[in-house]
């Protein structure tokens, strides 16, 4: 008789160590984008940045995903020619991209060093360092947003119908423990930008050891496919068509969760590239104390995303968990602005949400799209989420910049926090109308997700 292997994926052991693996790549991945919300003020100092160019640069990790539809593509990429080719080639562009951030801030560069002259030759209204920045925030932004798309499909394809939403929770985690390392290593390597260039190689270091950690995982997924060649002997035809997009766009439920993912996140990413500046502006914190309490953030959720996606796990409910995320974030933002409470009271109930409605959103998917197209499913929610991540620094660093004349070093954030209000409130009303089409259709999103 013919006995059928035990696939790598089979064994917890294995499945929790590739976590591990490509947890780190994420961790870097956040890291270098979180890197430099500590930075915004000694960026002011050191390159002349005003609140618009510190938003420009920002955004701009979200131009390619968002206008060149790059997410997307990727995922196309990924569902088509599989995660070791996809997963190499966009590491490596968010590789060039941290490094390319990092030469455009060295002092080898702005002291003339090699295409200074040629940057200050146009747009005289950007300085050669910001546009540097800018291009190298381009590649990062393109590499990194198809990177986390990677990953999520590792997920899916090493924890289906065994904790995938607790894995999601713990990937979640893992960006978020990168998050963390850069709010509190940015501000005291920089030290109040006398070792700006510094604070800003040691993400670029990361990243690049994150290349080398993929390159590791890619050994393991050769492996588990010819296992999977060799138990089912089938192999799988996976070609891309236009419908599968139209498809999904077509699907009410995907629309409302990829419409929650848009003003969801643009209601916090943008928020925590500004909340250390905004922390230090409204409570007279220093740069490493708004830091410090800007980092509590990520490590809550480090900690109760896994918990909240193994409760989803086990009892569902889903949608219900996004609602009272999106209730949570809304008064979240109404007290930052409207209110002098101490900043720790709603850090904590934003932390709350941040963790909850990640741990519940990422799965569902797997209710809404079968696996095969999961890559392209997940890729447009990101180009969709990026046009947000594009969009709202800009208007946050306009807003302030209006609000705030002459780019002062303390400025009045009220009018920027009620913009992020006022997107929370869009965010809860898309997730009470994923609750109702889930309702009418039975996706099944608000059932548990681990098979019995
Ligand atoms: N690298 C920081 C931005 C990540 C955006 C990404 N598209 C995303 O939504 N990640 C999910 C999360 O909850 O972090």
């Amino acid at each position: 008789m013919e006995q059928i292997k035990k696939a790598l994926n089979e064994s917890p052991a294995m499945r929790w160590g590739i976590l591990l693996l490509v947890g780190f790549v994420l961790s870097v991945n956040y890291y270098f984008y979180d890197a430099f919300s500590t930075l915004k003020d000694d960026m002011r100092t050191v390159f002349g940045f005003t609140g618009t160019d510190y938003g420009l640069f920002s955004a701009f990790y979200s131009v390619p995903n968002t206008f060149l539809m790059m997410a997307v593509i990727g995922g196309i990429i990924l569902d088509k020619i599989g995660i070791r080719r996809t997963g190499f080639l966009f590491v490596f562009f968010m590789t060039i991209g941290a490094l390319l951030t990092g030469y455009g801030a060295s002092d080898y560069f702005n002291n003339g060093g090699f295409g200074y002259e040629f940057m200050g030759s146009f747009l005289p209204r950007f300085s050669p360092e910001l546009k540097v920045m800018l291009l190298g925030r381009f590649f990062f932004g393109l590499g990194a947003e198809t990177t986390i798309v990677v990953v999520s499909k590792i997920l899916v394809k090493w924890f289906k119908g065994k904790d995938l939403a607790l894995a999601f929770g713990l990937k979640v985690g893992f960006g978020r423990l990168g998050s963390f390392a850069a709010l509190r290593l940015s501000p005291l390597i920089s030290n109040e930008g006398t070792n700006l260039s510094s604070a800003i190689w040691l993400g670029a270091i990361l990243v690049s050891i994150g290349l080398l950690a993929f390159l590791v995982y890619m050994l393991f997924d050769a492996k588990l496919d010819s296992q999977i060649q060799e138990n089912t002997s089938e192999k799988s035809e996976n070609k891309f068509s236009f419908k599968d997009i139209t498809g999904l766009i077509s699907n009410r439920a995907y629309l409302y969760i990829a419409l929650l993912c848009v003003t969801f996140y643009s209601a916090v990413f943008p928020f925590i590239q500004y909340a250390p500046d905004f922390f230090s502006d409204k409570f007279g914190l220093t740069s490493v104390e708004s830091g410090n309490l800007t980092s509590y953030l990520p490590v809550g959720t480090l900690i109760f995303t896994p918990v909240f996606g193994a409760l989803i796990d086990r009892k569902g409910k889903s949608a219900s968990a996004m609602i009272f995320g999106a209730i949570t974030l809304l008064v979240t933002h109404l007290l930052f602005a409207l209110t002098n409470t101490p900043p720790i009271i709603p850090l904590i109930l934003l932390g709350i949400s941040f963790a909850l409605v990640p741990a519940a959103m990422w799965p569902t998917m797997v209710k809404l799209v079968d696996e095969n197209k999961i890559g392209t499913a997940y890729g447009l929610m990101y180009s969709i989420q990026n046009l947000g991540l594009f969009i709202f620094p800009l208007l946050a660093g306009t807003i302030l910049d209006a609000t705030n004349p002459g780019n002062p070093a303390v400025s009045d954030y009220t009018a920027t926090i009620l913009m992020f209000a006022a997107v929370s409130l869009i965010g809860l009303i898309f997730a009470l109308l994923l609750k109702y089409e889930d309702k009418k259709k039975h996706f099944g999103v608000e059932l548990p997700l681990n098979k019995k």
